[in-house]
């Protein structure tokens, strides 16, 4: 990218800070933007969901990678757990959704406990050998007893779909029979997933991240301490598809040792690294043995980090400098925080990252692990708390001595409650997805980029005013 007038700003920015200005474009369709991340990671999307508890776990990384993405599961998480759980993900289909089922005489109580935990709103009530005799939706349960079994509520003998058929014309006969969803069935007659109308679609318009046995991806994360070396070992014989060495200060001593304790290792997956925002960190640890190196610090929503030490960079300025270096030395850089609208993506891909990693605005959707609550106006919401917060450290720290357990929770760095409202228009964290990519899709157009690389390269970039910044908001009403 370059800045617009060839300036050079005076004061390091922000993704508030910049504007893209167009250029001439060749682009003819939006849909022709390859958004491929060129990282080794595999991703056919930009986009990964934090090594946050409460952003990624299961529900989390199947969603994502079914659209081209990856979920990165917290290194809280116990390695026999993220062995099982990446397992399960990469026993996932790669078009129908992942079904809610329930028997015909469990109850509407328990239904409605589990349709938040996925966006198609919908549990499957199966009989003999698994098969669909009926689906229950939130509609099916208003003013149902708690306690009244699915069987009496349910809509019986729903509409199918055969296990393998064709995204497109398992849309055309949802559409032509006005159904929103059907339960997927195998020759066997057991169901082995549910399609909405939505999700066929998108099946036509993503790509799922795959390895190469054609499973879904996911990926892990390990912190600094311990036996490093072994933790790593166990999460890639668990066959993650990217390792993530994750800690707040990520140009130090402890960071590099474990780097080259996992380059020891002759890991065949991408070692991602971090944080960092300087030239000189990503140096350091691409010298160490990191392929991407995971820039951001401060700008996280459950992060006070700045508050509380004054350390951090404005996020544009940090990223565009540490992919400079990055690309000098063929590493990568994954814009890490700080992202709460498609155009924060879009501009950490003009500063040259290769993926932008989302953590707070994620947790805000069904798929995240969290509870839903309802405020007192009835909004849905789920917490979202820091991974250096009170919180996450009583969990990392369990099985230290309580002396130790009180002298590490002195140094919190995070918030440990927020509330992170669902988008009552997109509650599932696809349907963030289709505006993330349409956005990005629609601003390599604007730079007249065909794919990520050229985006990169092609884009323009001015500084704003405060103003500048409320001019592009929208306005809902008057004023
Ligand atoms: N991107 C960001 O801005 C930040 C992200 N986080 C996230 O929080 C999680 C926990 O990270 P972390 O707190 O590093 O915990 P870790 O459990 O990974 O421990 C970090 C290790 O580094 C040592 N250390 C030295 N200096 C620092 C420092 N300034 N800050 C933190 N540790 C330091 C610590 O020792 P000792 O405790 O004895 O000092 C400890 O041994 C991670 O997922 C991380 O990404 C946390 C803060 C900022
Ligand atoms: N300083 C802290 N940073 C944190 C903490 N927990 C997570 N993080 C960082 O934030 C990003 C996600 O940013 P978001 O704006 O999308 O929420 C995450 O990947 C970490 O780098 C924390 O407790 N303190
Ligand atoms: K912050």
């Amino acid at each position: 990218m370059r800045f617009l007038h060839d300036t050079s700003p005076a004061t390091d920015l922000t993704y508030s800070d910049v504007f893209m200005v167009p250029g001439r474009s060749a682009v003819g369709s939006r849909l022709d933007v390859d958004l491929a991340a060129r990282d080794g990671s595999g991703a056919t999307i930009p986009i990964v969901a934090a090594n946050m508890t409460a952003v990624s776990g299961r529900r989390m990384a199947e969603t994502i990678a079914r659209r081209g993405g990856l979920a990165i599961l917290p290194q809280d998480i116990p390695g026999d757990v993220v062995a099982d759980v990446v397992a399960w993900v990469k026993s996932r289909d790669l078009v129908a959704d992942t079904a809610i089922t329930l028997g015909p005489s469990d109850t509407v109580g328990e239904a409605l406990a589990l349709l938040p935990k996925r966006a198609h709103g919908a549990v499957i009530v199966t009989g003999a050998g698994g098969a669909p005799v009926g689906v229950v939706t939130e509609a099916d349960c208003a003013g149902a007893d708690r306690f009244a079994q699915l069987s009496t509520v349910m809509s019986a003998d729903p509409f199918t779909l055969p296990a393998g058929i064709e995204p497109a014309q398992a849309f055309d006969l949802l559409h032509t029979g006005r159904h929103r969803l059907a339960p997927v069935v195998a020759p066997s007659g057991e169901c082995t997933g549910i399609l909405t109308r939505t999700g066929a679609l998108r099946a036509t318009l993503y790509s799922p991240a795959t390895d190469r046995r054609g499973r879904l991806r996911i990926g892990a994360a390990v912190g600094v301490n311990g036996d490093v070396a072994a933790k790593a070992k166990q999460l890639l014989d668990a066959e993650i598809d990217v390792l993530v060495v994750d800690t707040a200060h990520g140009h130090q001593d402890k960071m590099l040792a474990a780097l080259r304790a996992i380059r020891g290792l002759s890991p065949s997956v991408p070692v991602v690294a971090g944080n960092v925002v300087t030239a000189q960190g990503v140096a350091d640890l691409a010298e160490a043995g990191a392929d991407i190196i995971k820039v951001g610090v401060g700008p996280g929503a459950m992060c006070t980090t700045r508050m509380m030490t004054g350390v951090g960079r404005p996020q544009f300025s940090a990223v565009l400098e540490c992919s400079t270096a990055a690309a000098d030395l063929g590493a990568h850089v994954w814009a890490d925080g700080g992202v709460r609208h498609p155009r924060d993506v879009a501009l950490a891909l003009a500063a040259g990252a290769s993926s932008v990693m989302i953590g707070s605005w994620f947790a805000g959707t069904y798929e995240s692990p969290g509870d839903t609550f309802r405020d007192s106006s009835g909004r849905l919401y789920k917490e979202s708390f820091g991974m250096a917060s009170a919180r996450a450290v009583r969990v990392r720290t369990a099985s230290d001595s309580a002396y130790e357990r009180a002298r590490k929770e002195l140094f919190e760095e995070g918030i440990s409650s927020a509330r992170m409202y669902l988008d009552a228009d997109r509650p599932g964290v696809e349907d963030l997805l289709d505006m993330i990519v349409a956005g990005v899709r629609s601003s390599c157009t604007y730079a007249g980029a065909e794919d990520l690389a050229s985006f990169a390269e092609r884009a323009v970039i001015g500084v704003q005013s405060a103003s500048g910044y409320t001019e592009g908001m929208p306005v809902p009403t008057s004023w």
